[in-house]
Order: structure tokens, then sequence, then C-alpha cells
């Protein structure tokens, strides 16, 4: 890619997510204000590649192109679209407030902002639901992804592609490993299907956050490959009750509370989460006025609690249990829904 004639500047912002909301394992997704921040700066002359950054994971994430998971998507979709490298003098500061690896969707907003920033610098004016496609090669669950790139309470699904189709779609880590090869695959086109769900105002999420990291990929391999019909259509019947009743208004604790119950993921991912079961079974809407559900925030450790008052005493509660079993440090942050999704403003 050659430097253009004139220099540009934007900023690119992807919010964090909580994923599954009980039932809703790899369906639901909701964006929450808490935003991964890139700021980017493509000069005409001057340094090469430059790439700083602040706040979580500042001692941990590596900072050269083909390691990053933000310019390793942003290379993935300049690859696919025939450019095989980054502008030659080109600065990008990243700023990311969510905590990595806890289940508040730091990958997915990192894969929804470097899809962005590869859509940007190619200037490909990729469609959100081509974006979408993109995010989907890398991230290969939609739930994330869909609520960090549109914005709000998410529903989404994928398409169940033909073995034909399938035979050219290389796994997302062979991809990602190939980064930056030149002309890289295209994903197949309308993988990702989304519609967005009402959400009463007055309900926040409150994400009590243990001081420890827990893979995604790991939270995944403890799941079972077949479940039986009952535990299936336990969470069917809540799911599809979930959806709507989140978007009524006053909510009801009664209905979401049992409506954010799970059989698919949460019993699996109770050995990796100590005090689990406890955080689930004791914080209930009749001890804590306010609580309408509280479930495992993605593949956790994190917990979200959805609560429309006394977020404080309900966050402390399930500190307080993650300390009875040996999670001695913890933090809180009560966060909103934002309905504004994934941005890229030049400035
Ligand atoms: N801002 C970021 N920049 C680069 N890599 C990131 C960023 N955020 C997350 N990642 C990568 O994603 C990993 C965490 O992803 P994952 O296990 O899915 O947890 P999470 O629930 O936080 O999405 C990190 O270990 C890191 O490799
Ligand atoms: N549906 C996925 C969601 C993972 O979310 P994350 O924020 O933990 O990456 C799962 O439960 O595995």
């Amino acid at each position: 890619m050659k430097a253009p004639t004139t220099p540009k500047r934007f900023r690119i912002k992807s919010p964090c997510s909580t994923a599954n909301i009980g039932p809703g394992f790899d369906v639901l997704g909701i964006s929450l204000s808490l935003y991964l921040v890139l700021d980017v700066e493509v000069m005409t002359a001057g340094k090469t590649f430059e790439m700083t950054y602040s706040g979580e994971g500042a001692k941990d994430v590596p900072l050269t192109p083909e390691q990053n998971l933000i310019t390793k998507a942003a290379l993935y979709v300049l690859s696919a679209n025939g450019i095989s490298n980054l502008p030659p003098f080109l600065k990008i500061h990243v700023h990311n407030p969510i905590p990595l690896g806890r289940g508040l969707g730091s990958s997915g907003a990192a894969v929804v902002s470097g899809v962005l920033l590869g859509n940007a610098l190619g200037e490909l004016k990729l469609s959100q639901e081509r974006l979408l496609d993109y995010c989907l090669m890398i991230e290969r669950h939609p739930d994330n992804v869909a609520a960090a790139l549109v914005g709000g309470f998410v529903a989404s699904y994928l398409s169940e592609l033909s073995p034909e189709v399938l035979k050219g779609v290389p796994t997302s880590e062979s991809l990602l490993e190939s980064v930056p090869s030149p002309n890289l695959p295209q994903p197949p086109h309308g993988i990702g299907h989304y519609v967005r769900l009402g959400w009463a105002k007055e309900i926040k999420a409150v994400a009590i956050v243990p001081q420890f990291k827990l893979a995604t990929a790991k939270a995944r391999s403890v799941l079972p490959d077949q479940y039986s019909r009952h535990d299936v259509i336990f969470n069917f019947q809540r799911l599809a009750v979930l959806t709507t009743a989140l978007g009524q208004s006053p909510p009801s604790p009664g209905l979401i509370f049992n409506a954010m119950q799970d059989k698919i993921h949460q019993p699996y991912r109770k050995t990796l989460i100590p005090g689990l079961p406890e955080i689930l079974s004791t914080i209930t809407p009749e001890k804590y006025d306010g609580l309408l559900g509280i479930c495992l925030s993605g593949a956790g450790p994190t917990i979200l609690a959805l609560a429309t008052k006394n977020f404080d005493e309900i966050a402390k509660a399930a500190q307080e249990v993650f300390k009875q079993h040996g999670v001695k440090e913890s933090f809180y942050k009560v966060l909103d829904v934002v309905e504004d999704g994934s941005t890229c403003v030049y400035l």
C-alpha cells in the first residue's frame, strides 16, 4: 500500500460486550459502556510503523502488526481485498479499558475495531453486513462481535454453510497465523444474521470482575458436544421469554430471574469459576430489591447482574461469595447498555 497524498486521522471506537445472558449461549450479546479506542494517523512521510497502547493488557499485548489481534484483523481484511500490507507511515494509539480474558468481549472489540481499521485503511467501504462476515471469520461465535459492531441488545445466528463452501474456509487460528500473506480468502457472503431487540432503559448491567483470567477457548473446551432434549428445551423456553422480557418496562424480576437460568454452558463452567453455583443461587430478587437476573458474563469469569437499583449491594454480595471461595480480589463496574455500536470517525 502506498502512502496517501494527504495525511488522514481517524478514531475507531468499539464497545465491550456481555454474551449469553444465561440461556442464549452463542446467541445473545449486549454492548456496554466501556470502549476500546484506536487513534489512527496515516501520514505521508515520517516514522514507519508505530503502535502505542494504554490501559488493560498494556504489559502483555504485543505491538507488532503481525502479532497484535487488532492489526492482524486489519491485515486480514486488507489481504482478502488484494492489499498486502499496511500503509508505510502509520501511527496507532490503542486505549483499552476492557479487562482481557474476563468475559467482557475484549477480543470481540479488538476484532471489530481491527476489521474497521482494515476497512478504513483500504478505503474499502464495506457494508455493515460484510464487516460482520469479516469479524466472524476471526471470532467464530457471533454474539460478542454482532453486539460490538451494531450496538444494543442483539440476537444473532450463523448461516449453515454447505460442505463445498466450508472447504474454502480456513479455521480462525490458521487464518490468523497466515496473516500477513497476500490474497487470503474472503469470507463467504452473509454468514452472520442479527436482529436488535428492545431494552428497557432502566436496566443496568453490573459486571463483577474477579482478578483472574479465563481464556474463552479454555471455557469452551469444557462444554460437551451433545445435550439432552430436556436441557435444550429448558434453554429454548427461557431464551424466547427473555428476549422480550428485557424490553418490557417496568421489567419483571420474577419472569427475568427464571428466564436467565441455563443448562447449556454455566453448569459445565462452574469448575473454572470458584463460587459460581453459590452466586447464581443465593443472589436473588427476593434478597436484593432491584435485581432482575444474574449469570456468567460471556465465558466468564465475570458475573453479570441485571438490575434497576441497589447496584453496589448486589455487586458486593457477589464479591463476598468470591472471597469465601478464595477469590480475594475483584472489582465491579455499573455499565449502561449502549446503542451506537462501533464507529469510525474522521478527525
Ligand atoms: N485490545 C486488545 N489488543 C490486542 N489483543 C487483544 C485486545 N483485547 C483482547 N485481545 C486478545 O484477546 C484475548 C482475550 O480474548 P478471550 O479469551 O476471548 O477473552 P475475552 O472474554 O476478554 O474476549 C487476549 O488474551 C488477547 O490475546
Ligand atoms: N458465547 C461465547 C461468548 C464468549 O464471550 P467472551 O466475552 O468470554 O469472549 C461463550 O460463552 O463461549
